[in-house]
C-alpha cells in the first residue's frame, strides 16, 4: 500500500483564502498582536510567517519583539496592556520563552477572550468540559485535515502519542468531541508500538525524531504527524519514519507541508473567532 498524502499546505492556502474573503466582509480589520521574546532563531521564522499570514488575509498584524533578558513582570506588563487595548482581538506569546520568565504566568495573563492559542487555562477547561471556545492551533488545524480528508470519525479509534498540553491533550479532547474512542499514550506507556498499531487515526505529537516506525501502524491507517524535528544534518523530520510508515498507513502528512501550516491557518481562524466574539459582529 502506498498512502495517500494529505497536503496540509494546500488546505491551509485553501483556509486562509476563505478566512481573507471573511475579514474582507468586515467593517474592522481582526487586529492579531504576537509577543516574542529573544532571539530563538526558529521562533523568528514562524512569527514572521504569521505576520505575513495574517496580514495578507486582511488582519491588521503586528509582532512585538521583547529583549532576551525581558523579566517576567515586564512581560506581563506588556500582555497588560494589549488586553487593555480594545483594538486587539488577538494576543499570542510565542514559546518557548527564555528560562527567567514562566510559561505557565505568561499563559495565564492573558486575556482568556483574546487567547487565540487557546492556552489559557480557562479555555482548556472549556475544551475539557466539551464546551470548546477557543482551542489550540495546531489540533484544530488536524481536525481540519482529518475532515478535508473525509476520514470517518464516529466510533474511530484515535491513539495520541504525546501529551503536552499544547498539542497532545487537547487534540484528544476534540477527537472524543468528535466521537472517536481515544486513547493518549506517551512515553510511560506499556508497549507503545502495539498501542499504537491499534489505531485507525494516529495523531503523532511526542517530539521525537522518526519515533513511530513502520510496524507501529495498523495497514490502511490515517497517520498524522505534528512533529518538528531538526536532525544534525539540517534535514526537518517529523516524529514518524514517514517513507516506511507512507508503505503501511491509508493516509499520512509530509513533514514539513503537513500540519505545520495549519497551526497559522488557524491562529488567523482563532484570531477572527475571539474577533467576532468580542465586537458582536457576525
Ligand atoms: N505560542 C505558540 N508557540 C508555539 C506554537 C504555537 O502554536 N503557539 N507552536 C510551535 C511553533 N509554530 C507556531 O508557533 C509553528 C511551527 C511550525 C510551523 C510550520 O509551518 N512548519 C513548516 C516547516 C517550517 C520550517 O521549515 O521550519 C511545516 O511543517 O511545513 C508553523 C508554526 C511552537 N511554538
Amino acid at each position: 500500500m502506498t498512502a495517500r498524502i494529505l497536503d496540509g499546505k494546500a488546505i491551509a492556502a485553501g483556509l486562509r483564502a476563505r478566512l481573507a474573503e471573511r475579514v474582507a466582509t468586515l467593517p474592522f480589520s481582526p487586529g492579531l498582536r504576537v509577543v516574542r521574546v529573544g532571539e530563538d532563531p526558529a521562533s523568528g521564522v514562524y512569527v514572521r510567517n504569521k505576520d505575513k499570514a495574517a496580514t495578507a488575509a486582511g488582519f491588521d498584524s503586528a509582532t512585538i519583539h521583547l529583549p532576551a533578558d525581558t523579566s517576567e513582570a515586564q512581560l506581563l506588563a506588556t500582555i497588560a496592556q494589549l488586553n487593555a487595548d480594545p483594538a486587539v482581538d488577538g494576543i499570542l506569546v510565542q514559546l518557548p520563552l527564555p528560562p527567567q520568565i514562566r510559561t505557565e504566568a505568561a499563559i495565564a495573563a492573558v486575556d482568556p477572550a483574546k487567547d487565540v492559542d487557546g492556552f489559557h487555562p480557562l479555555n482548556a477547561g472549556l475544551l475539557a468540559a466539551g464546551q470548546p471556545r477557543l482551542v489550540p492551533c495546531t489540533p484544530r488545524g488536524v481536525m481540519h485535515i482529518l475532515a478535508e480528508a473525509g476520514v470517518p470519525l464516529r466510533g474511530a479509534r484515535a491513539v495520541v502519542l504525546g501529551r503536552s498540553q499544547i498539542v497532545g491533550r487537547p487534540m484528544a479532547q476534540l477527537l472524543l468531541g468528535a466521537d472517536c474512542t481515544v486513547t493518549i499514550a506517551h512515553s510511560r506507556t506499556r508497549d507503545l508500538p502495539a498501542e499504537c498499531r491499534r489505531a485507525d487515526i494516529l495523531v503523532a505529537a511526542v517530539g521525537r525524531p522518526e519515533m513511530v516506525r513502520r510496524d507501529w501502524i495498523a495497514p490502511g491507517a490515517t497517520v498524522i504527524d505534528v512533529g518538528i524535528n531538526r536532525r544534525p544534518d539540517g534535514k526537518l523530520v517529523g516524529d514518524v519514519a514517514y517513507a516506511e510508515a507512507a508503505e503501511v498507513a491509508g493516509a499520512i502528512t509530509p513533514v514539513p507541508g503537513g500540519v505545520g501550516p495549519m497551526t497559522i491557518a488557524c491562529l488567523l481562524e482563532n484570531t477572527l473567532d475571539a474577533a467576532i466574539a468580542r465586537r458582536g459582529a457576525a
